[in-house]
């Protein structure tokens, strides 16, 4: 769904991806509406008939067209800054489906969500829990809460994306929540709604995630038994994706999984997934502008960089590179690297492709984490962003110039 091959040539839709090209310049995302709608509604349709919100994760991939796309089909958001919630804002979500992630939140940023009535501050530690508390008060308003929980669990992915052990930076261990929680309680600017969990990204198994429905189960039928009713249960985002060959779990098949180990407890499901609604709906179109031969390696040098798609650099992560049109060219084995200037500036080594200077390339698998992480590093303007559905396109994010770059800097007064 979004991105086919037909005869050898890439269609984004029902548009030649050579054509978009074209039309709107290299280095340049294309995203499919279709393929994004999609994915959103594996999850609503997995999850009918039980009350639900599937909050997406901004973070994942933040463009109004994006956001709107979703907002849309019904969806609510997870956010963790308030520059995610004016976003969401702008692109027409409605802040009453918001959730705010995040070990860091200002007072600023508690007041803004506040006064736009947020569903739920994910609360991740006691220190924040306390400043909440003073901020709500000073609005006169009650926040809802739900607990972060830290249930040290492996998830079995990258240790930079892993948030679910011990070590990790993110939420409080169960027996530190269950004193958050009924701490909460007693707090008179404090509503104790749900609890949360999100233990990493990419995940290819499902028996984490499983192991921590089941500790927070534990706590929602402890703080029942003690007279304090548990809203929502928040299962976080995580599911992966297939990049080359990965099995992640279905979505219908988690969902199910995650039914059947509510049993009859009436608990509203809350999911925050991001990676899983866009990866696959995004692709980064670059160009060959040179091809060079060392002894080691032969080089085909493209106009994006690690600043406009970082995941090879950062995590070593593999990504699919296609060309995007049949070429007479003979197959041979390149290192797809970008003009920046670090040996880090990879975006993928060893790769079977038919290419020259003037080729057209496809990283498949670009949707999520991909303009979101980009920067303007080696003073590169980021790209530019197309919307794709059926056989319109349309220019969602215009690709930035050198002096959008120099706005806001200054030379010496003297
Ligand atoms: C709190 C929180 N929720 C949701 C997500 C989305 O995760 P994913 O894109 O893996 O679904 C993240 C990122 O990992 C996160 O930190
Ligand atoms: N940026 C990561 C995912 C981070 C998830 C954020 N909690 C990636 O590209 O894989």
């Amino acid at each position: 769904m979004g991105f086919s091959y037909r005869e050898g040539r890439l269609f984004a839709e029902e548009l030649d991806c050579e054509t978009l090209a074209e039309e709107y310049g290299t280095p340049c995302y294309l995203y499919s509406r279709a393929a994004m709608e999609a994915a959103l509604a594996e999850y609503h349709d997995a999850l009918s008939g039980c009350e639900h919100l599937v909050c997406y994760a901004v973070k994942a991939n933040s463009n109004l067209a994006v956001l709107d796309t979703l907002a849309r089909q019904g969806a609510g958001f997870d956010i963790v800054s308030v520059g995610e919630l004016e976003r969401v804002l702008a692109a027409g979500g409605d802040p009453g489906k918001v959730v705010f992630s995040g070990v860091v939140k200002r007072r600023e940023e508690m007041h803004r969500a506040l006064e736009l009535g947020i569903r739920c501050f994910n609360v991740e530690s006691e220190a924040e829990l306390e400043v909440l508390q003073e901020v709500a008060a000073a609005l006169g308003k009650r926040a809802p809460v739900s607990v972060r929980v830290n249930p040290d669990v492996d998830a079995g992915t990258h240790p930079y994306i892993s948030t679910g052990l011990r070590e990790n930076k993110f939420g409080v261990a169960t027996d530190v929540a269950m004193k958050l929680l009924r701490h909460g309680k007693t707090l008179p600017n404090i509503d104790v709604i749900g609890l949360d969990c999100h233990i990493g990204s990419q995940l290819t198994d499902m028996a984490p995630l499983l192991e921590s429905l089941r500790q927070l189960l534990v706590m929602v039928d402890t703080l029942e038994a003690e007279g304090i009713r548990i809203h929502h249960l928040d299962l976080g985002g995580g599911i992966g994706v297939r990049y080359k060959d990965e099995e992640p779990p279905a979505i219908a098949d988690y969902i199910a999984a995650v039914r059947k180990a509510l049993g009859d407890r009436k608990l509203c499901l809350v999911f925050e997934p991001g990676r899983s609604i866009v990866a696959n709906a995004g692709v980064l179109l670059t160009r060959v502008h040179y091809t060079k031969e060392t002894d080691a390696h032969s080089f085909a040098l493209v106009d994006a960089a690690m600043n406009d798609f970082i995941r090879p650099a950062l995590y070593q992560a593999w990504v699919d590179i296609q060309t995007t049109a049949p070429s007479e060219e003979p197959i041979r084995t390149w290192n797809i690297v970008g003009p920046v200037c670090e040996t880090g500036d990879f975006l993928g080594k060893d790769r079977d492709l038919a290419l020259a200077p003037g080729t057209l390339l496809a990283i498949h698998g670009a949707g999520a984490y991909g303009f979101v992480m980009s920067s303007n590093y080696n003073t590169r303007p980021r790209a530019a962003e197309v919307m794709i559905d059926g056989s319109s396109s349309q220019l969602v994010r215009e690709r930035e110039s050198i002096g959008d770059l120099l706005r806001g800097e200054h030379r010496l007064r003297q």
